[in-house]
Parts: structure tokens; sequence; C-alpha cells
């Protein structure tokens, strides 16, 4: 199913919860909606499944504008972060509800929630009661009760953000290859960037309603073209520069980096990964930089280290066991002109 939405605008009174926003999600992708809370996420799959309606904009389910039909007319179905299940139900019943609603034969029924139990593996579970299940178990069932049914869309509304992070990165693989499998469109909300960019064929990330970054993970990370997405993704830097020369940039204390471009403006915003900062470079390399170690967090594969550059305080990351004092050297970074 391929899914588009055209110039959505939503208001709560005066409050605009969405503006403008447009996208597409081609058939049987995993499409993410990347923000901090509050940034209009959970209204955007709300109006995708129906339950909203948009001030203004369309949506389209193959180019089809779905304004006029139903929520359960729209072939998607929401998974929610609260597993929203029937308690008094077993996990059978709870699976089995939306088939019955449908009018399914009781046959089929049996067949179909056995079937997708087994795939989620908790068909041992299935006469027990949802209120004994754990957290993991529970949102198994939601998944299960969605996946049952034969909606070609999936809203996924933080579904794992209730699990502890084991159980969390066990889900989201299982999640991952469930897409791949059944070859569904899932729509999946979160405001965890790691999750966001392991699962995702095209992810969005949404600050205040406006759409900030579109495209695939590695566009997103590789080149953001908002100082937000920049700086929300990953272990950043944010600094302020102003302009130093004509391909040069300086910060207050008097840190230059040289740029291969003049740039646009005067003052700027900029963004340095924690990865992108390199120890042990020579003299002679690029935006080098003396720098004093003032603390190390051991992380297992890598070190945090917390650096001082000519009166500037940086994150940087490395899998060296670093000492006092290091020749770094900053690889990367990005430039928004602050005007
Ligand atoms: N029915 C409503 N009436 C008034 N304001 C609302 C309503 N629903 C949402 N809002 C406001 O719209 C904004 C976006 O809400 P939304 O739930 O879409 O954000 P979100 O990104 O999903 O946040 P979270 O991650 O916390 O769930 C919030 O500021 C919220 O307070």
């Amino acid at each position: 199913m391929k899914i588009r939405l055209e110039n959505i605008t939503k208001k709560y009174g005066d409050f605009v919860a969405l503006d403008n926003v447009s996208f597409s999600c081609e058939d049987g992708e995993f499409f993410s909606v990347l923000g901090k809370s509050g940034s209009g996420k959970t209204t955007l799959i709300r109006i995708i499944a129906g339950l909203e309606k948009p001030d203004s904009g369309k949506v389209f389910f193959n180019d089809q504008d779905i304004a006029i039909l139903p929520p359960h007319k729209r072939y998607a179905v929401m998974v929610f972060q609260n597993y929203a299940l029937f308690p008094h139900l077993d996990v059978f019943e709870n699976v089995a509800f939306g088939l019955r609603e449908r009018r399914m034969p009781s046959a089929e029924i049996q067949k179909r929630v056995s079937e997708t139990l087994r795939t989620l593996n908790i068909e041992d579970k299935i006469r027990r009661e949802v209120s004994e299940l754990s957290g993991g178990e529970q949102q198994r069932v939601a998944l299960a009760r969605a996946l049952a049914l034969d909606s070609r869309v999936i809203l996924f509304d933080e579904p794992l953000s209730n699990l502890d992070v084991v159980l969390r990165r066990e889900l989201q693989k299982e999640l991952k290859a469930l897409q791949r499998e059944t070859g569904r469109n899932f729509i999946y909300i979160t405001h965890d960037q790691e999750e966001a960019l392991m699962l995702s064929d095209k992810l969005m990330v949404l600050e205040r309603g406006s759409v900030r970054e579109l495209g695939t993970p590695v566009e997103v990370y590789e080149s953001p073209k908002s100082l937000f997405g920049a700086s929300f993704i990953g272990l950043t830097n944010v600094l302020k520069f102003e302009r130093a020369g004509k391909n040069s940039i300086k910060t207050e204390t008097g840190l230059t980096l040289s740029l291969e471009t003049e740039p646009t403006g005067d003052e700027f915003d900029v963004v340095i990964r924690a990865e992108h900062i390199k120890p042990s470079c020579g003299n002679a390399e690029k935006n080098a930089f003396h720098a004093k170690i003032k603390a190390s967090y051991f992380k297992g594969s890598f070190f945090e280290y917390a650096i001082d550059v000519q009166g500037i305080r940086m994150t940087m990351i490395a899998t060296e066991h670093l000492k006092k004092e290091v020749q770094i050297c900053i690889k990367k970074f990005f430039i928004f002109s602050d005007e």
C-alpha cells in the first residue's frame, strides 16, 4: 500500500499540532516518525488511522483520498504503547476479537489466531488471562492482534517504550523481521533515535509539528538539512561560531575551524558528532587541536570523553584508552547559518 500525506495541518484551538506535513511511504516500507514529546507524532498517526480529522490536507492510500472512509475501512490498524488489551479476556479472545467483528468463520479464526501466536512465539500462552502476562508478552499479544487482521498498514504508537532495554532490543529485531516477511507497511512512532535508525527504510523527524528531516536513515544521519535534525540524532556537540575569515569560523574563545567553501551569513550553529572528533591526529591535519581530557566513561566497546579544546567543552567517542592530553582533529561537522 502506498501512503501519501499532502499538506496536513491540524490545530487544537490556536495551537498548531501539525504544520503542513507531507510525505509518502512506499508499498512495504518501514517508515518511522521520530520526535520529542509533543511534536505531533500521535496526532499524525491518528489522522492516518481516521481517528482524528485534519484541518486541511489529504491522506491517500494507493492514490485514493481516504477522507470519507471510516477507520475500520482504512486497511490500517493501530498498536498502542499501553497494549490496549482486554484484561478480562484470554490471549486467544484478545487476538480473535477483531476477526469476530469482521465475521470470520470460527474455524478460520482458530487457525489464524494459532498461526499468528506461533509467529510471535506465544502460542503456549493461548488460554492465559492477559493480566497474568509480562509486559513483553502483552506487547506480543497486541502485535498478534494487529497482525492477525489483514490490514496492509500497521500504525505503531511507541509500542516498545514500556519495555526494558533487553526486551526492547529483542522485539525490535522481531518487528523488523515480521515487517520484511509480511511486506506490510509499518508506520512507527518513536522518540528513540537509535530505534528509528536501525528499523526504518525511511524516517521523518518532526519538531513542533513541522517536518525537519525526511529520508533514509543514512541520508538523515550523514546529511541532515536542519539544526534540529543534526543535533537530535546521535551524540552531538552544538556550538556557536561566528565568521573569522573568508573560509573560516571561530568560537568566542578563538577556536577556529577552516571550511572548504565560504559560508553564507556571519553567525552559525555548528553540530559536531562525537565520533567525528578523532584522537591522535598529526599537527599537519586540517582542523587539528590540542585537547585536554576532563573525564572519561568506559562504555564497553568504546570510551566517551569530555574534552576541553581551547576553552570549549566537547564530547568525543573513541575506542582508544586515552590519558590526559591528546591531539584531536575534527573530521566532519554540519554548519547552519544562524539567521
Ligand atoms: N485533543 C487535544 N486537544 C488539545 N491539544 C492536544 C490534543 N491532542 C494533542 N494535543 C497537543 O498537540 C501536541 C502534539 O501532541 P501529540 O500527542 O501528537 O505529540 P507526540 O509527539 O505524540 O507526544 P508524545 O511523544 O508525548 O506522545 C501536544 O502539545 C499536545 O498537548
